[in-house]
Formats: C-alpha cells, sequence, structure tokens
C-alpha cells in the first residue's frame, strides 16, 4: 500500500522568501506523524502544499499514491485538514455547522445524519449541538473542527498547531481523540512547536528547521542519537561570552565530557552533553570553584528533542522563536495567503 503522505524535495517562495528550500518525508499509513519546528520554520506551507491549497515552486507530494499537485480534487477527498486559527461562522449551530459541511462534501443526507451523530458524541459535543458555536469555549471549537474535518471519513487528517492557545484540558481531550483516531485507523500528521505535544502523540517525527528537514525518526532515536545526559550550566546570570569561552575550554578535558554549546542567546549559558554513567555535577563544580568561577545554576537532565533541534542547528527551540517572532508580519502573511 503507498504511504499515507509523500514528499519528496518539496519547494516554495513567497517572492523573495524561501519558506520552504528543500523538504522531504514519508508518513505511513496508521501512525501519528509530527512535523516541529520553531514559528516560521516551513510548517504550515508544506502541509498547505499537501492539502492543495498551496502549489508548490517545485517537489513532489503524493497522498495516499495520488499525485496531489496533478490530481488536488481526488488528494482532497482522502484528507482532512484542521487550519490552525478556527473559522466558525459565530451564528449557527454546532449541529448546523456540521450539516452545512457535509452538504459541501456532498455526503448523503442519512448519511451525514448518522455521521453527525457519531462525531458528536465521541468528541463529546452532544450537549452544546444546539448552542451558537460563538459561544463556544476555545476548546470546543477546536473539537467543532475536529468533527468537521472527519465527517467525509478521510484515511489521512492533517492538523496545523491543533493545541495553540488551548487550555491543558482541551490539549488533553485532542491528543486522546487523535491516539483514538490512529487505533481505528487514521494516518495523523500534526505540526507544533509545543516539544512535549509531538514528543507525547508522535510515533515518528522530522524537525524543520528554516524550511529543511534536519532530523528525522521516532523520539526515542532522535534523542539516542544525540548521546547522553545534558547539564545546563549557567555561571552568572548573565555571562560575559570571555568567561562562558574559558570555562568551556577547561570544562572540555574532563573525561565525562562530550559535548559543549555556548548558547549566546541565553546569556552563555553552558549546554554540556555528558555521559550517562557519571555523576557530573560535582566534578563540574569542583572544576569552576578551581577557576575561581561562581554558578549560577546547574541541572542535568536526559536529552529532550529541544537537544535534537540545539545538536543541529546551534540554537534551541525558544531561542528560535523569539528571533522569528520579532521579524514576521503575520497580518500580511495572511492577506497574502487569502489570494
Ligand atoms: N503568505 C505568506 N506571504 C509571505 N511570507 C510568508 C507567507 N506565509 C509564510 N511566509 C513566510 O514563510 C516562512 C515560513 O512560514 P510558515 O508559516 O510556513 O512557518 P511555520 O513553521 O508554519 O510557522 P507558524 O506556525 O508560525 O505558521 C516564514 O518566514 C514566513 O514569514
Amino acid at each position: 500500500m503507498a504511504a499515507a503522505v509523500l514528499i519528496e524535495t518539496l519547494k516554495k517562495s513567497y517572492g523573495s522568501i524561501p519558506a520552504v528550500k528543500d523538504i522531504s518525508f514519508k508518513v505511513e499509513r496508521g501512525e501519528i506523524f509530527g512535523l516541529l519546528g520553531p514559528n516560521g520554520a516551513g510548517k504550515t506551507t508544506t502541509i498547505r502544499c499537501l492539502c492543495t491549497l498551496t502549489k508548490p515552486d517545485g517537489g513532489k507530494v503524493e497522498v495516499c499514491g495520488i499525485d496531489a499537485i496533478a490530481q488536488p480534487k481526488l488528494a482532497r477527498r482522502r484528507l482532512g485538514y484542521i487550519a490552525q486559527e478556527v473559522a466558525l461562522d459565530k451564528v449557527l449551530t454546532g449541529r448546523e455547522l456540521l450539516q452545512l459541511q457535509a452538504a459541501l462534501y456532498h455526503l448523503p443526507s442519512a448519511a451525514a445524519k448518522e455521521r453527525i451523530e457519531q462525531l458528536l458524541t465521541l468528541l463529546g459535543l452532544t450537549d452544546y449541538a444546539e448552542q451558537k458555536t460563538g459561544t463556544y469555549s476555545g476548546g470546543l471549537r477546536k473539537r467543532l473542527d475536529l468533527a468537521a474535518g472527519l465527517l467525509h471519513q478521510p484515511d489521512l487528517l492533517v492538523l496545523d498547531e491543533p493545541t495553540v492557545g488551548l487550555d491543558i484540558e482541551s490539549r488533553v481531550v485532542v491528543w486522546d481523540f487523535l491516539r483514538q483516531l490512529r487505533e481505528a485507523g487514521t494516518t495523523v500528521l500534526i505540526t507544533s512547536h509545543y516539544l512535549e505535544e509531538i514528543d507525547a502523540l508522535a510515533d515518528r517525527l522530522a524537525i524543520i528547521d528554516r524550511g529543511v528537514v534536519i532530523a528525522e525518526g521516532t523520539p526515542s532515536q532522535l534523542k539516542d542519537r544525540v548521546g547522553g545526559d545534558r547539564v545546563t550550566l549557567r555561571i552568572r546570570e548573565f555571562t560575559a561570552e570571555e568567561e562562558a569561552i574559558q570555562a568551556k575550554d577547561k570544562l572540555q578535558t574532563l573525561p565525562f565530557v562530550e559535548e559543549i554549546i555556548v548558547n549566546t542567546a541565553q546569556g552563555n549559558t553552558l549546554n554540556l552533553v555528558v555521559k550517562r554513567q557519571s555523576n557530573p555535577l560535582s566534578q563540574i563544580e569542583t572544576t569552576l570553584t578551581e577557576m575561581d568561577l561562581p554558578i549560577f545554576s546547574m541541572a542535568q537532565s536526559r536529552p529532550s528533542l529541544d537537544d535534537v533541534y540545539l545538536a543541529a542547528t546551534g540554537r534551541t527551540l525558544m531561542d528560535e522563536e523569539l528571533a522569528a517572532a520579532g521579524s514576521r508580519d503575520l497580518k500580511k502573511e495572511k492577506k497574502q495567503a487569502m489570494k
């Protein structure tokens, strides 16, 4: 059976901005696949190309073996797309909105009625079905959006940042629902800039950075690949770069230290990779004391997906988010995307 998604050497620019430079990945049937990356990495552009909403400049896009560029209508029938922002008509009730959507999908009315009932129950929306959607909380709106995307029983559900702005309770409802969908055989592709979300949900993932895939695998494969435990060390609250480099040079001579990155975006914090068997903190402390350097904070942890990102880019996801936030004109992008 063909893969649920096949994307090869995808490219897409907006004017002079190369949103997607070279992205390839494959999503197998029945898995939850995560696209992880900071804001602006190119996730939305990638899935808009996948869902036939944006025409790529180059590359291959297939949905369940169908060429989505040559046969967008056919491809669309196989997928459900849940956009980042919920655009509900506020005067309709939840049920009316689903009925309208079902008509847009040309579902026969008896089948539509049954499917709507089923989805309202599955998503815990029965009690809210006759209320106007304008009164819904963010979590309810997202659930209704999920129901709308699933009306035509797609093989593949694509969700762009499904839990942005949701409280933790609603987030867990969405996660549980996506797991249930997978159990029932639907393939799920989800984008997120939340590490914990992808870590908790995805069977496999690709990390995207500035329009390219920098890593792909299962969460544990990727974490194992970056090696031992992490130590995050802050010498002072704001350490001078020179001092951080001095400490780095010395700490690098310790036998259990595998690698050190000085994170300039976070006050010259030192991110160390250390062998897992060692008990590194006391030896690091002794070394710094010998150099007459203080310790503002120090912590040891297992590698996370952020460490995978850091190892590949020299930046943490948070740094990248902050840098991207200052350099985008979201209003302008929205306008252009509507064209
Ligand atoms: N319609 C548009 N017009 C111009 N530039 C755009 C448009 N859409 C996206 N971009 C730019 O392309 C790059 C990738 O954006 P994209 O939205 O795909 O990233 P993302 O990883 O999905 O981030 P987010 O989650 O914030 O949407 C960014 O630099 C962004 O500013």
